[in-house]
C-alpha cells in the first residue's frame, strides 16, 4: 500500500533533520513524472509554473484551479513513490480559510499529497485553518510570481530592510504548521539564515546552496528551451536532443527512407 502523506512529509523533516538534501523537479503530467520518479526524486512539484510552461501564458496568474486539478492527477496517475505537492493557483485561496479548503480538497482529490500556497505574514491564518483541516501545506516566500505585479517583477527579494520582513514571513509560516517553505530568489546568506532559523525544511530555487533541498521547473532543469532563469543551471540540452529527433523524423518521411520494411506489414504475412 502506498505510504501516508504525513509519513512521506515526516520523510522530509528527517532529512533536514539527518543533513541529507531534498530534491524536487516539477512535474505536469504523466509523459515526464514517471521519468523523475525513477531518477530518485524525492518530491514532484505540479507547479502553476504549468501555465508558463506547458499552458503558453506569460504568468502563472491566468492558471485556474481545473489546469492544476488535471495535471495533479496525471502526475499521481503516473508515480507511487515521489510526494506529491500541488500549487493552490492565483485567486483560488487567498479569500479565507473556506477557500483555501475547497481548492485545496479538489487538489487532494486529484491526487496530491499536500498543497503549496505563496505569501508569510498575510497567509499565516489561512495555512493555520487548512493545517487544522488535515490538509499538509508548503508554504512560499521570497518571490512569490502570483504577485508579480505588486513585486514589480522578478527579483531578488530580502534585500537590505527587507531581510527581517522576510524571516518574520518565513516563521509565521512555521508557525502556522507549514511542513515544509520554498524561498525563491532570496539572498544565499538569508536564506542560509532563515534555513537555521527554522525548524521545518526550506527548498531553494535561486536562494544558494544552505537550504534543505533544492527545487527547479524541469524544462530549465533539462535545457527545454532557449531561455532559463540565471539561478538553473542546463542538466541537460533535452531541446536540442527533442529538434534534432523530429527533424530526423521529418526528413526520413519526406524522403522515403521511414517506414521501411521493418516496419511495415503485408497482409500475406
Ligand atoms: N521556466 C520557468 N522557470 C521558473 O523558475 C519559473 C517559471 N517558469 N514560472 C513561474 C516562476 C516565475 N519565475 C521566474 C520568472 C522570471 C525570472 C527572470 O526573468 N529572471 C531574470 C532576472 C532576475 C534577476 O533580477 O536576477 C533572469 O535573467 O534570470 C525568474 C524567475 C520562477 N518560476
Ligand atoms: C518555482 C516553483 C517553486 C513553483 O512554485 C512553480 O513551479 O510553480
Ligand atoms: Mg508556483
Amino acid at each position: 500500500m502506498a505510504k501516508t502523506s504525513r509519513v512521506r512529509v515526516h520523510h522530509l523533516q528527517q532529512a533536514k533533520d539527518s543533513g541529507e538534501k531534498i530534491t524536487m523537479l516539477t512535474a505536469y503530467d504523466a509523459l515526464v513524472a514517471p521519468i523523475f520518479e525513477s531518477a530518485g526524486v524525492d518530491t514532484l512539484l505540479v507547479g502553476d509554473s504549468l501555465g508558463n510552461v506547458v499552458l503558453g501564458f506569460d504568468s502563472t496568474i491566468p492558471v485556474s484551479l481545473d489546469d492544476m486539478v488535471r495535471a495533479t492527477g496525471a502526475v499521481s496517475r503516473s508515480v507511487s513513490r515521489p510526494l506529491i505537492i500541488a500549487d493552490l493557483p492565483f485567486g483560488t485561496y487567498e479569500s479565507g480559510v473556506e477557500a483555501a479548503f475547497d481548492s485545496s480538497v479538489a487538489l487532494m482529490k486529484a491526487g496530491a499529497h499536500a498543497i503549496k500556497l505563496e505569501g508569510g505574514v498575510s497567509r499565516a491564518s489561512i495555512i493555520a485553518g487548512l493545517v487544522a483541516n488535515g490538509i499538509p501545506v508548503m508554504g512560499h516566500i521570497g518571490y512569490t510570481p502570483q504577485a508579480e505585479h505588486a513585486l514589480g517583477g522578478p527579483r531578488l527579494q530580502g534585500r537590505g530592510n527587507a531581510a527581517q520582513r522576510l524571516i518574520e514571513d518565513a516563521i509565521a509560516v512555521e508557525k502556522a504548521g507549514a511542513f515544509g517553505i520554498v524561498l525563491e530568489m532570496v539572498p544565499g546568506k538569508l536564506a542560509a539564515e532563515v534555513t537555521r532559523k527554522l525548524s521545518i525544511p526550506t527548498i531553494g530555487i535561486g536562494a544558494g546552496p544552505d537550504c534543505d533541498g533544492q527545487v527547479l521547473v524541469w524544462s530549465d532543469m533539462a535545457g527545454m528551451t532557449d531561455w532559463s532563469p540565471r539561478f538553473a543551471r542546463r542538466f541537460g540540452e533535452v531541446g536540442t536532443a527533442l529538434r534534432e529527433a523530429a527533424s530526423d523524423y521529418v526528413n526520413a518521411v519526406v524522403s522515403d527512407s521511414f517506414p521501411s520494411a521493418e516496419h511495415t506489414r503485408e497482409n500475406h504475412e
